[in-house]
């Protein structure tokens, strides 16, 4: 069912110093920031070769990753984004196997303008996976 990983996410305290880092000191191919405000972040995109890497941070009230960044100041691994080719039949399958589905369980347009959903970390082991169909 899950295909290519799409990006790791990173929550950073800083996402003008983090990326930065990624584009001096790593020698990255780094984007600007885009604000999402319908999912509470300043998002900022690494382009690696085989994937991305998501710089993240808190934008607005309520922000999901604002609780990450108190509980990790230094900033830390948010989440990891598979790929799938059909979201609904793969949400179905998970909950069907008893994993949860957060938000009202409905895809969402994400930052790349395609659906996608997240899965309780508690169910994955201590991650959060997030699922975007392509
Ligand atoms: C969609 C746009 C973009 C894209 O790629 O397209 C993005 O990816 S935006 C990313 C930001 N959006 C989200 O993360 C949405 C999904 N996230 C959530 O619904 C919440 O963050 C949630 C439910 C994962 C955590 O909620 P909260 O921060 O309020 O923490 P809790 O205290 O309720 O957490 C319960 C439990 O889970 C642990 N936790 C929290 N976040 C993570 C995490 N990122 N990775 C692993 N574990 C996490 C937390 O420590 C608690 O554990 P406990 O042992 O009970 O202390
Ligand atoms: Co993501």
């Amino acid at each position: 069912m899950i295909g290519r990983l799409n990006h790791v996410a990173l929550v950073v305290p800083d996402l003008a110093r983090a990326a930065a880092r990624y584009r001096d000191a790593l020698g990255a191919e780094v984007g600007p920031p885009v604000e999402l405000p319908e999912h509470g972040v300043r998002v900022v995109f690494v382009t690696l070769p085989n994937t991305k890497v998501e710089l993240l941070e808190p934008l607005g009230e309520g922000s999901p990753v604002a609780g990450f960044l108190e509980k990790n100041p230094s900033g830390g691994m948010h989440h990891v984004c598979y790929e799938v080719e059909d979201l609904g039949a793969a949400r179905d399958r998970l909950v069907a196997a008893g994993a949860r589905v957060l938000g009202s369980g409905e895809p969402r347009i994400g930052a790349h303008g395609k659906p996608v959903l997240f899965l309780h970390p508690k169910d994955f082991d201590g991650t959060l996976v997030e699922l975007e169909q392509v």
